[in-house]
């Protein structure tokens, strides 16, 4: 049986009719960037979803480090070691980087602790968010209202929300998304620097941070992966060339 950390096996997920995920598998080791890319419409965004509990599947079945968590809540995923991004900003735009990953931190403790205990916890909240906002590279604007804050810097924002609950594995769904070059590439290191550490999947529609980041690529298209695997492979793929990457893009990357 493989050892990595996530593992999706066989995954459907049916909206009446429509397959949206059909019979999915998928792995994330840890060390690895595992992209996922396709087509608007092709099951991505609804293959997070499941993954992170946000919507149960119709049928098949999700193992986070070597545990099966199928039908688990999205928060007991979280807590099994679980940490997702949204594409849409998750974050309290009146407080400061600080405060927002103070309290994502604060979020990992458990319900009903006596004073004592948390007392005793207040330190190494404050430095799970310390060590967040530094990995994330925002030491700088720790005290800065997160409303003021560029887009590029509060989607660095939300990753050290969800660094600060301590994930092994990291869904992250288009960090890239609406970024200029120089965002882009400051996202790009970020998320380098986090993969020793983590299993990530990476669901995102900018081909160059993709190639240069996954270690496997797998392609969905409605709702089915077209092919998986080392990104030269992928790219040199037939069925992925007609289907969604292009004789242009392969010409001009390859
Ligand atoms: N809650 C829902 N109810 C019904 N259909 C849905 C629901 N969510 C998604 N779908 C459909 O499932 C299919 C896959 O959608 P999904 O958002 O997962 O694709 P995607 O690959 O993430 O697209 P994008 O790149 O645009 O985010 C689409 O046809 C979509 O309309």
């Amino acid at each position: 049986m493989s050892d990595a950390l996530l593992i999706a096996s066989q995954l459907t997920k049916r909206f009446g009719g429509l397959a949206a995920v059909n019979d999915v598998s998928l792995e994330v080791a840890q060390g690895q960037i595992h992209a996922v890319i396709g087509p608007n419409g092709a099951g991505k965004s609804t293959l997070t979803n499941l993954l992170s509990g946000d919507l149960p599947p119709t049928s098949g079945r999700i193992t986070l480090a070597g545990q099966d968590v199928t039908g688990w809540s999205p928060e007991k995923i979280s807590r099994a070691g679980l940490g997702r991004s949204y594409q849409k900003t998750n974050i309290f735009q009146p407080f400061t980087v600080w405060e927002n990953v103070r309290l994502a931190a604060q979020s990992r403790e458990p319900h009903g602790a006596s004073w004592l205990k948390l007392a005793g916890s207040f330190a190494s909240i404050n430095d799970r968010a310390t060590q967040a906002i530094e990995m994330a590279g925002l030491s700088a604007r720790r005290d800065v209202i997160a409303a003021t804050i560029s887009h590029g810097e509060q989607r660095q924002l939300e990753i050290a929300m969800t660094l600060a609950t301590g994930p092994r594995a990291l869904l992250l769904d288009e960090p890239l998304a609406g970024m200029g070059v120089a965002e882009a590439e400051r996202m790009v290191q970020l998320l380098l620097k986090l993969k020793p550490a983590h299993a990530i999947m990476l669901v995102e529609h900018d081909m160059d941070a993709v190639f240069t980041l996954a270690d496997t690529l797998t392609v969905m298209v409605n709702g089915q992966v077209i092919a998986s695997g080392t990104p030269a492979d992928v790219r040199a793929d037939a069925n992925v060339q007609s289907a969604y990457l292009g004789e242009e893009f392969a010409e001009g990357h390859g």
